[in-house]
């Protein structure tokens, strides 16, 4: 049953400190939807942030991340792998600001680390081969024996749990249309279970969850939108409401049928 203390997430809001800003005419200070940001306020339990190729989601996602504790790279705070490091500085910049809950789990996925933690788990279950492998809160099966899809679905269903910060690039990267809805369903498992996520996407149908907030970067900064009016499910909702015209507007020579 969830407490009273579950209805406030375990990150309230997010402050970018200006005067630790190295460079604002620099990456990632100059992206345009993060040059103005001051504070960004989170729902306490779904909060998306949209916003065209190349607005800064995932440098902000990554930021809070590595803010909140994450390795930059992906994962649970217990996966510390690294590859490269390319993770921006804007973390350095950024104050979360917590309320009294702390998270008993959680995860940052980035879709393109995900066949790194698939590695990393198939290491470290063999130099710790005396431990519970790791891979059994995966479903037992190597994430590189699963689809991309089938490995994200084994995450979020037992991986994923209860009091959980969840931290999502894009998954629906991994998730036919028919798995978006199912996760909006085991968001809603693990959310009344007092987890909290904080989602980027372009994908109208993981974005339907209701009653969260919004957020869209732009050239104009990021603001707070309805679902309706965020870019990504206009252009789908008008695409589906006229595919041939659509087609005729965007294509040289018409479609057939
Ligand atoms: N390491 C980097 N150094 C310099 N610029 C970068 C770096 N990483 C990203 N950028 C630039 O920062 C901007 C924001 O990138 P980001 O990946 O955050 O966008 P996004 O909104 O997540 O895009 P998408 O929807 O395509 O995933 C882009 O213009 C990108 O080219």
């Amino acid at each position: 049953m969830p407490s009273e203390n579950d209805s406030q997430g375990f990150i309230l809001r997010v402050q970018v400190l200006r005067d630790r800003i190295p460079d604002a005419s620099t990456y990632p200070f100059s992206i345009p939807a993060l040059a103005g940001l001051t504070s960004l306020e989170l729902h306490p339990q779904v909060t998306y942030v949209v916003g065209e190729n190349g607005s800064g989601k995932s440098t902000l996602l990554e930021g809070i991340a590595a803010a909140a504790g994450f390795n930059p790279e992906g994962g649970s705070p217990n996966f510390q792998f690294s590859t490269r490091s390319s993770e921006s500085p804007l973390h350095h910049a950024l104050r979360l600001v917590r309320s009294s809950r702390r998270p008993r789990t959680g995860f940052f996925l980035r879709a393109e680390s995900f066949f790194n933690l698939a590695t990393n788990i198939e290491e470290l279950d063999r130099v710790q081969a005396s431990a519970p492998p790791i891979i059994n809160s995966y479903g037992r099966r190597s994430l590189h024996e699963q689809s991309h899809g089938e490995s994200f679905i084994a995450l979020a269903t037992r991986r994923f749990g209860a009091q959980g910060l969840y931290i999502l690039d894009e998954p629906e990267a991994a998730l036919s249309p028919l798995r978006q809805l199912g996760m909006l369903s085991r968001m809603q498992e693990l959310v009344e279970r007092g987890s909290q996520f904080i989602i980027a996407t372009h994908a109208p149908l993981l974005l339907a969850y209701p009653s969260a907030w919004i957020y869209e970067l732009s050239e104009e900064g990021i603001r707070r939108t309805s679902y309706d009016e965020t870019g990504t499910v206009r252009v789908t909702r008008d695409f589906l409401a006229d595919p041939n015209g659509t087609l005729r507007k965007l294509l040289k020579s018409p479609p057939r049928g």
